[in-house]
This record gives C-alpha cells, structure tokens and sequence, in this order.
C-alpha cells in the first residue's frame, strides 16, 4: 500500500489482486469460488405498497404477497415505497463525491466514524478477493463531525444530512415491512422487531469499481444478512445474484423500486418461515456500480426468541450471533451463520 500516490481515490485493488495472484493459492473454499456461470436474469415478486396504505382486502392481500415473497424468495421488490427520488439522488450525488476523495482520505480521516472498508483483507486467494469499497455505518452515532474528509471534497453538513434523512426514511420502511411480515405470523406486539430503534440499525454505502477481471470477480461474496431486514436501493449497473431454488439468478436492476430481502434473524424469529437468502454481487467490467445498503438490526443484548413453539434454534441475542460469525470468519474465512445455532 506505499505505492498509493496524493489524490488517487481508488483503493490498491489490482495490485493486492495481483499479490493474490503471485501467491497462487487457490484454496478458497468451494462454497466462495465464482462458478463462472452466467445466471438467467429474473423479476422478483413486485409489492405495490399503495396497498398496503389502502387498507382493508388491499392490505390484506399485499400483506399476503409480502408473506409468500419472503418464505418463497427470501426477496422481493417494493414499488410506491414513499421514499423520494430525491432523498436518493441527494445520497448518491454525497456518496459519489465520498467515494471520489482520495483513498487515503477514506482509510484515515474517520470519516463517517471510520466505517470504510475495501477488498478482502482475510482474502488468501483471488477467489475471495471482493472487488469493492464501502462505508459500513453504525447509526448509534454519526456525529456531524465525522462527516467532513477534507482535501476540498464535500462539505460535512450535506453529507450529514442526507445520511440522516435517507436513514430515517428507510427506518420507517424497514420498521413497517417487518412489521407486516410479523403480523402474518400472529405477532400482536407494539412495533417489530423489539429493542430496534435509529441507533441500533446500519446504513452501508457500496461502491463497485469497474474490475478488469470481471465477470469472474465478485463485489460481494456469496453471504446472508446478519439482521431482520435489508432495504436495498440500487442504481442501473446490475450484479446483483441471489440462490433461487439451488440456482444463483441475477436480479434485474431497477433504481425505481427498492429490494427487501430477510436477514439471518427474521428467519430465526419466524422458525425459518421466512428465508434468509444468500445473495452475492458480480464485478462489472466497463461500469462502476453503487448501492445503498439499510439493515434493520436490534441492540446487542436483544434476545431474537421465535414466533412458534418448539423453536428450532437455541435462544441466542444478536450480540452472541455476531460474535459467533467474527469468530467463524476469523477461524475458517466464511461466516456459517444461523446453523451453528440450530438446536
Ligand atoms: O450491492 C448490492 O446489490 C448488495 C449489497 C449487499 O448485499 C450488502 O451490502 O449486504
Ligand atoms: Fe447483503
């Protein structure tokens, strides 16, 4: 990383790439290896959430078709979801000018309280290397300070407000859809999931470099979502992938539309009712690709419990799911996730 000259803003992936490369390892586990396939493209269930606001048999059947989507896809597309194009174009305009500072602005400025990752540091061949970079922010706190990286790039105060306000936004759609499928399972509590509020929650903002060894090159790797539930706003580019009955099918892109995916503990609250789906992102070769990641997320000390009796996981909080995947990840280089904790 010495050779990193003054204002380059891309992060050293070709050459930790290459470093993998001259290593030639290729001991990547199969379940992480890029297949090299290129997977049919579908559409996922589209929910109209103007039905969910028309209430009655509307309701009830958009409730129902969110239901299916999330026991039979683990996926689905929202449209008329009420957060603005706006809110999102601000984001993105924010999120290209963060990208564009310089990397070494990113690594050690603190911006966004030092949430930026690149790559794959625990990659040890070019099969799991991830060709991408991106903020992980923890919505605890977001100090406005941490919003400034200097070199002239962006000012802290529109970078604040527009995480602010698109976090918020997609809180409340996070909080409501939960909250659907919830109900649909006989849940009759006070807002679902419990112990989940503004600071609990995670907004990640992706950025996929156009990656010369694309398509065999993935952004992401093959993974579930360690919480409830994903909110994901994506631009035109495409490479979204998710397993569709033991097939990986890519996801067509569309900006207009948000997709919903279930994490890791919606399928352990609801006793795999819903399915927490691995999903993984292709490189793009030409074209950069950005994302905005919203992961809805209970504190740390939240037991995740199960809607129906016997459960067939041990009771465990967030924090020990957690600590339990870093563990995992540190010791054998992939998260195995919610069967450690099948009872
Ligand atoms: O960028 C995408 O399309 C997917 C992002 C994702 O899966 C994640 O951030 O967990
Ligand atoms: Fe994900």
């Amino acid at each position: 990383m010495n050779n990193i000259s003054a204002g380059t803003c891309e992060p050293p992936l070709i050459e930790s790439y290459e470093a993998l490369l001259l290593r030639g390892s290729e001991s990547a586990s199969p379940r992480t290896s890029f297949d090299g396939e290129v997977a049919e493209q579908c559409e996922l269930p589209l929910i109209d959430l103007a039905d969910l606001r028309r209430g009655g048999e509307a309701r009830r059947a958009c409730a129902g078709a969110m239901a299916r989507a999330a026991s039979e896809w683990g996926f689905f597309q929202v449209a008329n979801h009420g957060i603005s194009a706006r809110a999102f174009a601000e984001m993105r305009r924010e999120q290209k000018l963060l990208f564009g500072a310089p990397f070494e602005a990113k690594v050690s400025s603190g911006v966004l309280n030092n949430s930026y990752r690149w790559g794959n540091p625990t990659a040890t061949s070019v099969k799991q290397f991830l060709w991408s970079e991106a903020f992980h922010v923890s919505l605890a706190k977001i100090p406005h300070e941490t919003c400034s990286y200097g070199y002239g790039y962006g000012d802290s105060s529109s970078l604040g407000v527009a995480v602010d306000k698109l976090a918020a936004a997609m809180s409340a759609l996070a909080r409501t859809l939960a909250g659907v499928l919830a109900e649909n399972l006989g849940y009759t509590g006070n807002g679902f999931p419990v112990n989940c509020d503004d600071k609990t929650c995670f907004l990640r903002l992706n950025r996929y470099p156009p990656c010369p060894f694309a398509p065999e090159t993935f952004g992401l790797m093959p993974h579930t979502d360690s919480d409830f539930l994903t909110v994901l706003h994506q631009d035109h580019i495409g490479g979204l992938h998710l397993m569709k009955d033991s097939e990986w099918v890519a996801v067509a892109p569309n900006p207009d539309v948000l997709v919903v995916n279930i994490g890791d503990l919606f399928q352990a609250w609801s006793n795999d009712t819903y399915k927490s789906v691995e999903h993984k992102v292709i490189a793009n070769k030409k074209r950069e690709r950005y994302s905005i990641a919203y992961f809805l997320c209970p504190s740390y000390d939240s037991p995740i419990g199960s809607c129906k009796k016997p459960s067939l996981y041990k009771d465990f909080t967030f924090g020990e799911f957690r600590e339990q995947v870093q563990d995992d990840v540190k010791r054998f280089g992939y998260k195995v996730g919610l069967p450690r904790f099948l009872l």
